[in-house]
């Protein structure tokens, strides 16, 4: 994955909440760390065209996420800081036969793909439940599925163990361990992202440390007061 920033960022009615930033992100595990406010969630989703640069431009493997929010989002697949808030349909099977919907496959295909990714994530079980019943860790794992299934190059996951028990999290973090493809994720829980490759920490907007998950850490401890 190559995702680029040049002098980049964004603005909420004249207030920039992401300051001009350049950086490229080639690494396949990527953390965001960084204070309430500080920016993270904005940058994530100007990687994949869901807010766009009000000053210089985003490109992801060559597209630039201003002419081509299509093809970009075809290839970043983003799971929400609520996964309730991304989960349509009733039924989880329904749910995760959503997102092939814009590909034209046939009903045989569109089943294999979807009992392949739910295999996957050992959710087979919860195929025909409805969503609405599921547990916080379920949730997530049906949400990963459910943007899994369209099979994009890099996943983003904005705090995906927030609000989840011990054994939850424990169950995502081993997911997002052993999936394949690139990861973001944006997380207020350190120790998700300390095996990562590379950890930006974000302060008021700009980029304060960039590097290895411990350095990054560190000063997040140090302004943080902790
Ligand atoms: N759609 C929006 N409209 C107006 N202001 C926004 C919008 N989205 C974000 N902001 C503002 O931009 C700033 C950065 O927000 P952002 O959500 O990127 O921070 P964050 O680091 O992800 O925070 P948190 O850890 O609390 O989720 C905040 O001041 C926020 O209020």
């Amino acid at each position: 994955m190559d995702v680029r920033f040049l002098q980049a960022g964004a603005s909420f009615d004249g207030r920039m909440a992401v300051r001009p930033i350049s950086v490229s992100l080639t690494e396949r595990r990527i953390g965001i760390i960084g204070l309430n406010g500080s920016g993270k969630t904005t940058f994530a989703r100007m990687i994949n065209g869901l807010v766009q640069p009000s000053h210089g431009r985003v490109s992801v493997n060559g597209l630039d996420t201003a002419q081509d929010g299509e093809g970009v989002r075809s290839q970043v697949g983003f799971i929400f800081q609520n996964p309730q808030n991304q989960i349509i349909l009733p039924i989880l099977r329904e749910d995760v036969e959503l997102g092939l919907r814009a590909q034209k496959l046939t009903r045989t295909e569109v089943k294999a793909k979807v009992d392949g990714v739910l295999a996957r994530f050992g959710i087979e079980p919860l195929a025909d439940r409805r969503v609405h019943e599921l547990s916080g860790g379920e949730l997530q794992l049906a949400a990963l599925a459910s943007v899994l299934v369209t099979e994009p190059a890099l996943v983003i996951l904005d705090e995906p163990t927030n609000q989840l028990d011990l054994r939850n999290r424990l169950l995502v973090q081993k997911t997002i361990d052993r999936l394949e493809e690139d990861v973001v994720v944006i997380s207020h829980d350190l120790e998700l992202v300390e095996t990562f490759d590379r950890v930006l920490l974000f302060h008021e907007g700009q980029i304060l440390m960039d590097g290895l998950p411990a350095d990054a850490i560190r000063r997040y401890r140090e302004i943080a007061g902790a």
